[in-house]
C-alpha cells in the first residue's frame, strides 16, 4: 500500500496496561514499610510528566532514585510482562505481526520489559526505541544511559526526527511526551490512546482520541480484529432491562445505553437515530414508522416471550433481525397461575382486603380445593403445556384446546372444540400467543359458554379479552372469580396511572403483568436474549431469530464473513454470486437459507479483497442489508 503510515506506538498505559515504574515499586518495595508511600509518589511522578507538567528526564530520574531496584526486580516484570497486554492490543496481535515493517516501538521505557511485547507483536528489536538501565557489579541499578535522547525532556520529538521515517507518520500513545512528537512537526497525526488512562491535556492537543486499538485502526481505514469498533455500537435497552443483559454486552465492547420506562412512538423515533440495536419489554411498540426512522438498527432483542408489540414484517423488510427469550420466563409464569388459581378457590384476595379494613370472616361458603378440579387450558405451547404438568400433580384434571397439534403431556387431554373445554372446566386459563387475530376471542359469547361460577385466568395478553363483557360477566355473577395480569391499555411506567373496567369487581384479582416478573426470570432473560444478540452480532449466528431464517453459526475464522439479507424474489443468489466474483472474492463457503418472505446468505471469503469491491454486493437487486464480519 502506497500511503500506508507508519505507526509509532508508546508502552506504558497502551501497549501495556501498566505504568513499569509503579510495578517494578510493587517488585521491589514488597512487604517494606515505606511501600505505599513510595508507590503513591511515583505515581504522582509519572502522572506529573505525562501530564507535561515536569520534564521527562527529570521525573524518571527521581522516580529511580526512589526504588532500590535490582537485576532481578526487572527480570521479574519482563517475565511476566506479555500477561500485561492491553486487552484491544492483545485481540489485534494480528494487525501487528501483518504490519511489523511499518512499526515503531517509542518509549522512556526499558528494553528489558519492553522486548519481550516487541517480539510478540512481530516488532524487530532495531524498531523498538527505548532506555537502557545501567546496573553495578551487584546487578543494582544505578541509572539509564545518559547518552540516549530518550532519558531526556524533549527525546521523543529528536529520535523520530533522526530516523527519517516513511511518512504519513502515525503516532499514538497516552503521555504528553508522545503529543510532542505531532506538536514538533515528527508525526503527521497524533491519537491520544485511552483505552488504560485518558488525560484532559493529552486529548485536547490530539488529532483524535482512541480509545481502543479498533478504534484506532478503524480510524486509519486498518484491518483489526474487528471488522467494526464495537464500542461504536450502540445499544438502547428499555424498560428496566436485567443489569447481567448489560454486563454481558459490556463486557464484549459494546456501549450500553439503559432506561427504565418504555417509550411511545415519538419519543422512540427520537431515541432510536444512531442506534444499532434496541432491547425492550412487553411495553415497547416498534411500528413500521419507528422502523423507517431507524437509521442504524441492525437488530431488535425483546427480552420477553412476546414478540407481537414489534411489527416483525416491516422488520424483515429492513434487515432487522429480532430475537426474544422465548423459555426464560415460563416457570414464573405458571408459578403465578397455580398460585392465582388458589387464591381465587379460596376467596383469599377478597378476605385479605376485608382483614385490612377490619372485618373478621370465617367461613368455607364457597372456598373449594383444586383437587379434582378441572382446568382448561387454551393454548397449550410453552407456558399451558407447562401448566398441565404442575395442575395435574396438584390433582387437577386438565383439558386443553390449540389451534395447532400439541402433544398432551401426562393425563391431559385434548378437546377440539373451545366450546366443549368452556362446558366442563371449573378453571378457564388463557395461554394463546399474542398475535392480531386473538384480538377479543374471549367476550360474552365464550363467557356465556362457561361453568356458571366457573373462574377465569388472563396472563398472555391483555387484547385476548374484552374486558367489558368480562366486568358484565363478573357483575351478573356468571363468572365466579378472575384473575388478570395483562390489559389492552398498560402504564409504560410505574409512575403512569392505570384504569380498567374491572376496578373494584369482587373476587377479581388485578396484577400489573408480573407473570414473567421474578428475579430468576428477569436474570435468565437478560442473559439469554443477550448471548443471541452477541451471537447475530459477533458471528452472524440467527438461531432463535423470530423473522429471519434462522441459521447456526461458529465464529469466522481465517476468512471473511459476508452476511447478505434480501427478499426472496428469483435471481438473487445468481446476482450475488456474479458480484462476489467480479469483485474477486474467493468463496471459502457458503451457506443460504430463505423463508417466504426473506433470504439469508452467508459468504466466508479469503481475507485479500479491495472492500470497495463489496460495494457490487449491495447492489444486488433484493438486497435488504449487506455486513462483514471478521
Ligand atoms: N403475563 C406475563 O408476564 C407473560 C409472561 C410470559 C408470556 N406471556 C404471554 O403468554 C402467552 C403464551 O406464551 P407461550 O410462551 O406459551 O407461547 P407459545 O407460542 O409457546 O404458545 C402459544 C400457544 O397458543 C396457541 N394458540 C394461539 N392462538 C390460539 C387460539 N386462538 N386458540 C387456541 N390456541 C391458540 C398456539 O398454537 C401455541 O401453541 C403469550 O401471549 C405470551 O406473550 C405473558
Ligand atoms: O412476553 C412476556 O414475556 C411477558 O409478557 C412479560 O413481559 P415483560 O417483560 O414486559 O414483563
Amino acid at each position: 500500500m502506497t500511503d500506508a503510515p507508519t505507526f509509532i506506538f508508546d508502552f506504558d498505559s497502551t501497549l501495556v496496561r501498566i505504568e513499569t515504574l509503579e510495578a517494578l515499586a510493587d517488585i521491589a518495595l514488597a512487604g517494606r514499610p515505606e511501600a505505599e508511600a513510595t508507590r503513591a509518589e511515583i505515581a504522582r511522578l509519572t502522572d506529573a510528566a505525562m501530564n507535561g507538567q515536569i520534564g521527562f528526564g527529570e521525573a524518571l530520574r527521581r522516580r529511580l532514585a526512589l526504588l532500590p531496584l535490582t537485576h532481578e526486580h526487572v527480570q521479574t516484570l519482563a517475565d511476566r510482562i506479555l500477561d500485561e497486554g492491553t486487552p484491544s492490543v492483545r485481540r489485534n496481535l494480528r494487525f501487528f505481526q501483518d504490519n511489523a515493517e511499518r512499526i515503531v516501538i517509542l518509549s522512556g521505557g526499558f528494553r528489558e520489559i519492553i522486548a519481550p511485547i516487541a517480539e510478540r507483536l512481530g516488532v524487530r528489536a532495531d524498531r523498538v526505541l527505548c532506555n537502557d538501565l545501567v546496573y553495578d557489579d551487584e546487578g543494582r541499578v544505578i541509572g539509564v544511559d545518559d547518552a540516549n535522547p530518550l532519558s531526556h525532556a524533549d527525546g521523543k520529538p529528536q529520535v523520530i526526527q533522526s530516523l527519517g521515517l516513511g511518512r504519513p507518520v502515525v503516532m499514538v500513545g497516552d503521555g504528553w511526551n508522545d503529543a510532542e512528537v505531532k506538536l514538533a512537526g515528527a508525526a503527521d497525526r497524533f491519537y491520544a490512546y485511552t483505552e488504560i488512562v485518558r488525560r484532559e491535556r493529552v486529548v485536547q492537543v490530539a488529532d483524535a482520541e482512541a480509545p481502543s486499538m479498533d478504534e484506532l485502526l478503524h480510524a486509519e481505514g486498518m484491518i483489526g480484529r474487528w471488522s467494526f469498533p464495537r464500542s461504536r455500537i450502540r445499544m438502547l435497552l428499555l424498560e428496566n432491562i436485567h443489569p447481567a443483559a448489560v454486563q454481558r454486552l459490556e463486557e464484549e465492547g459494546y456501549s450500553v445505553q439503559s432506561m427504565k420506562g418504555a417509550l411511545d412512538e415519538d419519543d422512540l423515533i427520537a431515541a432510536i437515530k444512531g442506534v444499532h440495536v434496541l432491547g425492550i419489554r412487553s411495553k415497547t411498540t416498534v411500528s413500521a414508522r419507528v422502523l423507517e426512522q431507524a437509521d442504524r438498527l441492525m437488530a431488535i432483542a425483546a427480552f420477553c416471550i412476546g414478540t407481537n408489540q414489534i411489527d416483525l414484517d416491516a422488520a424483515a423488510d429492513h434487515g432487522v433481525a429480532v430475537f426474544n427469550a422465548p423459555y426464560s420466563n415460563t416457570r414464573s409464569v405458571v408459578e403465578l397461575a397455580i398460585g392465582l388459581t388458589i387464591t381465587l378457590m379460596r376467596d383469599v384476595a377478597d378476605k385479605s382486603a376485608a382483614m385490612h379494613l377490619g372485618r373478621w370472616n370465617k367461613s368455607a361458603d364457597g372456598s373449594r380445593e383444586l383437587r379434582g378440579k378441572t382446568l382448561g387450558i387454551v393454548g397449550y405451547g410453552a407456558i399451558g403445556s407447562q401448566l398441565s404438568v404442575l395442575a395435574e400433580a396438584l390433582g387437577m384434571r386438565v383439558l386443553f384446546y390449540d389451534l395447532a397439534e400439541r402433544l398432551a403431556l401426562g393425563n391431559a387431554r385434548r378437546v377440539r372444540r373451545l366450546d366443549e373445554l368452556l362446558a366442563e372446566a371449573d378453571v378457564v386459563s388463557l395461554h394463546v400467543d399474542g398475535r392480531k387475530e386473538n384480538t377479543n376471542i374471549f367476550g360474552a359469547a365464550q363467557f356465556a359458554q362457561m361453568k356458571p361460577g366457573a373462574l377465569l385466568l388472563n396472563l398472555s395478553r391483555g387484547h385476548v379479552v374484552d374486558v367489558g363483557a368480562l366486568a358484565q360477566a363478573m357483575g351478573s355473577g356468571r363468572i365466579g372469580g378472575a384473575a388478570v395480569d395483562v390489559f389492552p391499555e398498560e402504564p409504560r411506567t410505574n409512575a403512569d396511572p392505570f384504569d380498567s373496567p374491572l376496578r373494584g369487581l369482587k373476587n377479581m384479582i388485578l396484577t400489573p403483568h408480573i407473570g414473567g416478573s421474578t428475579e430468576e426470570a428477569q436474570e435468565a432473560i437478560g442473559e439469554f436474549a443477550a448471548e443471541r444478540l452477541l451471537g447475530y452480532l459477533n458471528r452472524g449466528d440467527t438461531t432463535f431469530c423470530v423473522n429471519l431464517p434462522n441459521v447456526q453459526l461458529a465464529e469466522v475464522s481465517g476468512g471473511h464473513r459476508i452476511l447478505h439479507i434480501h427478499r426472496n424474489q428469483p435471481g438473487v443468489m445468481a446476482g450475488l454470486n456474479r458480484a462476489i466474483a467480479e469483485a474477486g472474492l474467493n468463496i471459502l463457503g457458503q451457506h443460504l437459507k430463505t423463508d417466504e418472505r426473506s433470504g439469508y446468505v452467508i459468504t466466508d471469503v479469503d481475507r485479500n479483497y479491495d472492500p470497495k469491491g463489496l460495494d457490487r454486493l449491495r447492489e444486488v437487486p433484493g438486497t435488504l442489508r449487506l455486513r462483514t464480519l471478521y
